[in-house]
């Protein structure tokens, strides 16, 4: 099966009532463990790839992973999707590597990290979208800043994501304004702030309505039900494996993330695409902190690699079930990226 454009995905997310997982991916191992959770589930797949995962591993990397996930996985339909983009430019030169979707992030700047103005982030992303649509490339935006409404931070991760303090206003998507943008900018996708932010540190304790505001999703779908929503940041911090982690020598301190029941009403309430990278990375420094401390003897990086595989293909599976995504990728007929051309125009 070739890879599929995030809004073929999406709609039929939307028919049937279901969200999907957007891992990210940065190495071998993480792909590996993805794949085989959605061998194991029958589900679809969206493996994206952020600014720092292109920094790590080098985009050729990335494509050539992803292209042999393909290859092995004929039966799987997968969105190859690019994480905030931080110009137009950057969605560009993804777009000519092979990627069949990609994030225009301009609640930003172009350095990542300064709020932008409304109409800054209008003008970037329709000019993405012409250019995108152009060639069936999906679009995904986003509206507001990622930030903790405990402490007004964006909880910054490898240079993305807002300094300084931020205000309430500035945290949370407005429903009239996203059916501004989206008809100003004709995006498959928004991504939207409701207290979600990336990385370990969302919340200092189980996160309640005034910290989290999922009631805020049902506002936006109410506004935008053709829009497909995403929730970045929505990793669910699992207390067992910071448990192991503690247990073999790391140091990680009290933190909570985003309950998958929350998720899944999310789910019930637009939400198509939700963000999940953290859970994937404790699962794996989990696994491979015990195998390493439990088998001291042990010095082939194969062994470790192979339980940090199993912990978060592990993860993967509880997720592709709980957002209802298992079963569904042998009910997607792929559409080539030509006949995406020909929907958008
Ligand atoms: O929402 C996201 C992940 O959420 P999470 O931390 O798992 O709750 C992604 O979109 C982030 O962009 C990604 O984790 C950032 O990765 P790096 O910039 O560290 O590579």
């Amino acid at each position: 099966m070739a890879l599929i454009s995030l809004r073929q995905l999406l709609d039929h997310a939307a028919e049937h009532s279901y969200g999907v997982p957007a891992f990210n991916i940065n190495n071998l191992e993480q792909i590996l463990s993805i794949m085989q959770a959605a061998e194991r589930c029958d589900a679809p797949v969206i493996l994206q790839a952020s600014a720092g995962a292109r920094k790590y591993a080098g985009e050729p990397f990335l494509r050539k992973m992803v292209e042999a996930a393909v290859e092995m996985y004929p039966h799987i339909p997968i969105v190859m999707h690019q994480d905030h983009g931080a110009s137009p430019a950057v969605c560009q030169q993804s777009i000519r590597s092979g990627f069949s979707s990609v994030m225009m992030d301009g609640s930003l700047l172009e350095d990542a990290k300064t709020p932008a103005s409304y109409d800054y982030n209008v003008a970037v992303t329709r000019e993405v979208v012409k250019f995108a649509h152009a060639v069936g490339v999906s679009v995904e935006g986003e509206l507001g800043c990622l930030g903790s409404l405990e402490t007004g931070e964006a909880g910054e991760e490898d240079g993305v994501g807002a300094e300084g303090k931020l205000s309430h206003d500035q945290m949370l998507t407005d429903p009239e304004q996203a059916r501004d943008f989206v008809a100003q900018t004709g995006v498959d996708a928004l991504a939207i702030a409701i207290g979600t932010s990336h990385g370990a540190y969302k919340f200092t304790r189980p996160p309640t309505g005034d910290i989290l505001a999922i009631d805020r999703i049902a506002a936006i779908h109410q506004a935008i039900p053709n829009t497909h929503l995403v929730m970045h940041g929505s990793s669910s911090v699992p207390q067992e494996w910071l448990a192991v982690i503690r247990e073999f020598g790391g140091n990680i301190k009290e933190t909570y993330g985003v309950p998958v029941e929350e998720i899944v009403r999310g789910i019930r309430n637009g939400v198509r695409k939700v963000n999940i990278d953290t859970d994937i990375r404790l699962a794996m420094t989990g696994a491979m902190r015990r195998t390493m401390a439990q088998t001291p003897g042990e010095f082939d990086p194969r062994k470790f690699f192979k339980d940090a595989t199993l912990a978060a293909r592990d993860i993967c599976v509880a997720r592709f079930e709980a957002f209802g995504c298992a079963g569904q990728a042998s009910r997607i007929q792929p559409v080539a990226m030509e006949k995406m051309v020909a929907m958008y125009a």
